[in-house]
Parts: C-alpha cells; structure tokens; sequence
C-alpha cells in the first residue's frame, strides 16, 4: 500500500479560498479575452472608432458597422471586457477610444510601413492554434522518437509554414503568413533609431531569412552604402519585389549562406531546436570574417529574462510555449543563447538593447 503522506500545505482560509476560486475562474475563462479581441478585429472596430475620430459611443459603433441595434447591449459587455483588460480605453462613461495596442488593429495603419498586426490576432486565435494547444495533454503522454514533432504536427497532421499546411487548408495556412510577415515586418524602424551604431561601419551584410527583404531594404535606405543579400528559399524570393538596392539568393541556410562582414538573424532561430540552432550558427560564422575584420553576427529575437515579472515576462512565457505548441523551436534565455554561441564556436556576445520582450544581441567570432 502506498505510505500516506500529510500534505504539505496547510488548508487554506476561508478568505484564500474565495481568493482561490475567483482567481481559478480567472484562469479558466480568460481565453475569452482573446476571443473578444478577435471578435472586435473580425467587426472591425478599431478601424470604426479610427474613422469616427478617435472616440465613438456604443450607438456610433453600431451604426458605422452596421450591426442590429438589438445587439447594442451585448456589445457594450465586451467592450467592457477589452477595456478592462487594457485593449481599448474608455475615459469618459460609455465612449471608447484606442490605445497604442489596438491602433495597431486600424486597417491601412501605416509606420515605417504597414503596420497592422490584425492577422496576428486572427491566426493566434484560429481553430488550428487552439486545436494544437487541446492536444498538449496527449503529446505529452506520447514518447516519440527524435525528431519530436510539435503538438500542431501531432494534431493535424502537417507542419505549420511548410507546403503540407497549404494542401490542407490553404485559407488557414495564407492567414498563418500574413500574420507571420505582420510579426516581422514591425521593429526595424525602432531597431534603426534605437540601435543605429549596429549597422555602422558596415561593409556588407547578409540578411539570413530576410523573407521579402522587406527589412534589408530599410536598412540600405538608412545605410545606402550597405551591400545587401536577402538569403531566403526559393518560393519566398520568387515572390520577393523587384529591387535594386539588396542581392536576392534563393537557397538553404543549412547549406550556405552568402559570405559578408556580418549576417543577421531576425526573428528566426526561435524556430528551430537547440540542434539545428548550432548547425545554422556554424554556418553563419563560415559567412563572416574574424571579429578583428569587423565580423559579427546581429541576432534580433526574445531573449526570456526569467529576474523580470508581470506582463512582459508573461508574454515571453507565452511566446515560449507557443513555440512548443506550433513549431519545435522555444524561446531562450541569456544563458541559453550563450549556450548555443559558445557550442557553434562563438567566442563572445553582447546583448546590445532590449527592445520590449525582444534583444538585440551581437555575436563575435
Ligand atoms: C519568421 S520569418 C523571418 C523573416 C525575417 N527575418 C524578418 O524578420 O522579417 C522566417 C523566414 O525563414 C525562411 N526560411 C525557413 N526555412 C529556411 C531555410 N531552410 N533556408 C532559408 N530560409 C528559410 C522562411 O521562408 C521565412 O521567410
């Protein structure tokens, strides 16, 4: 018979558990918040309250979108949930206006380009996020030979980004791009302005996974002396715009990666495991001269800071077991990146700023 433990806490109060219970309510049911950001994209009333003005009643908001004025009542309880929860403001009783946050939730808004990260909200939101997310408890259980595929491949059946997802379901795979060219297309302007010493001095540089090259050409307009590769695969160059200002290569970044003082990585490694991290930095460090010639790396993605608290360490959290979910990459701290430099034969780093939950971190050879 198994020995009987006592427990280890004591029971709680009658005070901590209606603190208990309000607070497991809480996390039970604040997926909703999502839901009614999503519901609030997908009516559009962002770009509503925009074009009214900036601020717009409950009855201004049922006309402009043409919504039944039964509804307004409903509509004001989730309003009431997104103000709450920091989505929208509401100064004045019963008139709402943006924040900074749902600005960028405006159709056409426009910073150092497009700017909406309306799909961001969608695809996070999709049933195919939260159906990878109800398989967790499974995958877990399944001891699956290495590689280990991500709850999203053990759920449905493809990988996420890869050509297998556009055969499936070509609307959800197009909604998962979008939101993937919106996640990126957002922070060169600030990495310019706040981190301009990064790019200065140098020669040449190669964009690895620089997608459309929609970055490398707003560095090169900000250092028009700057020689440019955008290194992507072949169906995402195909689709690249023309330009005269980058050097565009189709190919693999497990292969080869076109020779310059210094390779970027943005919003990349995150996606792959610790393996394949130290396989693409090997090769990134043939593409680079020594740290004497000005040869470093610039690696712009989250870098976990696990002494932080709150909001921010939260969304970092989050950003970590999304990648669990979806793709078999994860969201690393200083000492995980320091892992991962010194295993790929890097001998030094500097974490040069932190832009919100993400870094700037330059790597020398
Ligand atoms: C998250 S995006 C990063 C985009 C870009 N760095 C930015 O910040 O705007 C990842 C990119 O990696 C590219 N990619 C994926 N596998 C690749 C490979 N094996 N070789 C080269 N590029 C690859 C994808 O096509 C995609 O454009």
């Amino acid at each position: 018979m198994a020995a009987h433990h006592a427990p280890t806490m004591a029971v709680p109060t009658d005070a901590q558990l209606i603190q208990a219970q309000a607070d497991l309510w809480r996390h039970s049911l604040c997926y909703f918040t999502p839901m009614a950001l999503r519901c609030a994209v997908q009516l559009g009333i962002p770009t509503a309250i925009h074009r009214l003005g900036g601020t717009a009643s409950l009855s201004d908001l049922v006309t402009a979108l043409s919504l039944p004025p039964s509804k307004t009542p409903y509509l004001g309880r989730i309003m009431r949930l997104l103000v709450t929860s920091g989505v929208l403001a509401s100064h004045k009783e019963g008139i709402y206006s943006l924040v900074p946050l749902s600005y960028l939730l405006v159709d056409g808004v426009f910073i150092d380009g497009e700017a909406s990260q309306v799909a961001i909200v969608i695809a996070a939101t999709s049933r195919h996020y939260l159906d990878a997310a109800l398989g967790l408890a499974d995958w877990f259980k399944k001891d699956v030979a290495h590689p280990l595929p991500a709850p999203f491949e053990d759920v449905h059946g493809v990988m996420i980004l890869e050509e297998s997802m556009a055969l499936l379901d070509p609307e959800a795979d197009k909604v998962i791009h979008e939101a993937l060219a919106a996640h990126d297309h957002m922070g060169i302007g600030t990495i310019l302005r706040e981190c301009h010493d990064l790019f200065k001095g140098l020669d040449s540089l190669t964009d690895c996974c620089g997608g459309d090259g929609t970055t490398a050409r707003a560095i090169v307009q900000a250092f028009p002396h700057i020689k440019i590769h955008v290194l992507d695969l072949p169906k995402v160059i195909e689709k690249a715009p023309p330009s005269d200002a980058v050097n565009y290569v189709a190919g693999d970044l497990f292969h080869s990666i076109p020779a310059a003082q210094a390779v970027m990585l943005k919003l990349v490694l995150h996606f792959w495991s610790d393996e394949d991290c130290i396989n693409i930095l090997s090769h990134c460090k043939k593409a680079i001269p020594s740290r004497e010639a000005g040869g470093k790396l610039i690696i712009i993605d989250i870098v976990v800071d696990p002494s932080s608290s709150g909001p921010l360490l939260e969304t970092q959290l989050l950003m970590d077991v999304l990648m669990l979910t979806c793709t078999r990459g994860r969201q690393r701290d200083e000492n995980d990146w320091s892992s991962i430099f010194i295993k790929a034969g890097f001998s030094d780093y500097k974490i040069i700023k932190m832009l919100g939950a993400r870094g700037v971190i330059e790597v020398y050879p």
